[in-house]
């Protein structure tokens, strides 16, 4: 998959009501941590579930330039053979994230931490997003930024010093990322590497290093306990082991926010992680009136799965805080979607950090919404969805800026509208969800590619 290859058009239109059961694929920030700690750990760690999207397989090529033994056994099965931390060696080639800003940025902090040089670079996309969130910190902890393109953007090449220094970072933005990166250097800094956040972000970082035998503290901070002070002891012995990678809730979103807009429709998403870090949507389609149950709750690779029983609702419009933003940063394209189809308005506020996303999503849904008449307008950075509680108008092509989530949540409108819906690009949905067409269609939707 390359950004060079011809455009992959697809078209959704609305048929029959969706049935059935799906499996999303295995949650994409999971799936790149384990790598990246298989990477920096001893033994050989054995990953179950994995996400085989192109951005994780990036990931895999990095930690593999960088020294670490990886195999495939099977499908989402794959073992990595560790080099511990310090253990790193210079990369040959250039590693190239293609899409991923997860990947990509996680990485840096990683080569950040060792005395290696390597170049990072990616498609057109990640040349466009802000790295200087990541190479701010690094920097105090010793980090050379010896090449990078203007205004601190992919390519770049990074040296790590001989020595990291641990710092106390207070992360200017909400980005788990940014968090991760950070303590991702610091394991190789002798002492304690703070991460200070305002807002709580994904927490997948924190639980993995422990899993693999790191000390990381986290204590709840500022008002209302919703911040996050994260120390990590640093050089630890970081000991291979298993992980389960559960369903992605952002991938389970389009099925989601589908099963509820189609009529007649009841769907069941399976063995979805329901870290609450991660269920922004969640509560918020179950605010519209959105009926999702959660079924068989349980613990699967240290956290919470459940499966969520779907079905179609009258959705109705409401407004939904800025602070609920972290833990549905990837679902507002979608969630724009279900707005749309909702009777009244739905206001969602603080969504300044959707415009350095693989594209400007909050440029890039307004545009969708309007080339498929739906009433809307973006305020500074919230974005106000009109419905009138019936199907919309559809017809229109949207164009997906090499973003996986514009191009999927659009075929789930295309799903309900008047008028077939298409998207001008489906290839970067191989990004984080390479079975979305064979998925959706097993449940009956209408996509034709
Ligand atoms: O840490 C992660 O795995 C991710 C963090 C989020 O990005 P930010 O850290 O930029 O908010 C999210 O949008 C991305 O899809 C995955
Ligand atoms: C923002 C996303 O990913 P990344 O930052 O890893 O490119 C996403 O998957 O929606």
């Amino acid at each position: 998959m390359s950004h060079d290859s011809p455009p992959s058009p697809i078209t959704a239109q609305a048929g029959t009501a969706l049935k059935g059961r799906l499996r999303p694929p295995g949650d994409k920030s999971i799936s790149h941590r384990a790598i990246i700690l298989g990477l920096l750990s001893l033994g050989e760690t054995r990953i179950e579930g994995l996400l085989e999207g192109d951005d994780v397989l990036r990931t895999a090529a990095a930690a593999k330039a960088l020294g670490a033994g990886i195999d495939r056994d099977g499908d989402g099965r794959w073992r990595v053979r560790g080099v511990g931390v310090g253990g790193l060696s210079d990369p040959a080639g250039v590693l190239d994230f293609g899409n991923a800003g997860t990947g990509s940025r996680l990485m840096m902090g990683v080569v950040g931490g060792h005395p290696v040089t390597a170049t990072f670079d990616g498609d057109a996309s990640l040349r466009k997003r802000p790295m200087r969130r990541i190479l701010d910190p690094l920097v105090e902890m010793g980090v050379s930024v010896v090449e990078q393109a203007e205004g601190g953007r992919v390519p770049l090449t990074l040296r790590g010093p001989r020595e990291a220094v641990p710092i106390t970072y207070e992360s200017p933005v909400a980005s788990a990322q940014v968090k991760s990166a950070v303590l991702l250097a610091g394991l190789n800094a002798p002492g304690v590497t703070t991460v200070v956040e305002a807002a709580a972000t994904r927490d997948h970082t924190e639980r993995m290093l422990r899993l693999f035998g790191a000390t990381v503290e986290v204590e709840a901070i500022g008002p209302g306990g919703h911040g996050r002070r994260i120390a990590l002891t640093g050089q630890p012995t970081l000991t291979a082991t298993d992980v389960v990678v559960p369903a992605d809730p952002s991938s389970a979103a389009f099925a989601m926010v589908a099963g509820l807009i189609v009529p007649g429709s009841e769907v069941v998403i399976e063995g979805v992680m329901m870290n609450p870090l991660r269920t922004g949507l969640m509560t918020t389609l179950v605010e519209m009136g959105g009926d999702i149950e959660r079924l068989n709750e349980r613990e699967e690779g240290g956290e919470t799965v459940a499966d969520l029983r779907v079905r179609h609702s009258r959705l109705k419009g409401v407004a939904v805080p800025p602070e609920r933003a972290p833990a549905m940063i990837d679902e507002y394209p979608v969630l724009a979607v279900a707005a749309a189809c909702a009777e009244g308005t739905t206001r969602m506020q603080g969504l300044h950090e959707l415009r350095v996303k693989e594209s400007d999503r909050l440029a890039a849904v307004a545009a969708g919404l309007k080339a498929n008449g739906v009433s809307h307008v973006v305020e500074g950075d919230d974005l106000i969805v009109h419905g009138d509680g019936g199907a919309p108008q559809g017809g229109g092509t949207v164009e997906t800026h090499l973003d996986h989530r514009i191009a999927m949540a659009f075929l789930v409108l295309g799903m309900v509208a008047r008028a077939p819906v298409t998207v001008d690009d489906g290839a970067m949905i191989a990004t984080s969800y390479p079975a979305f067409l064979a998925d959706m269609r097993a449940l009956g939707a209408g996509l034709a590619a």
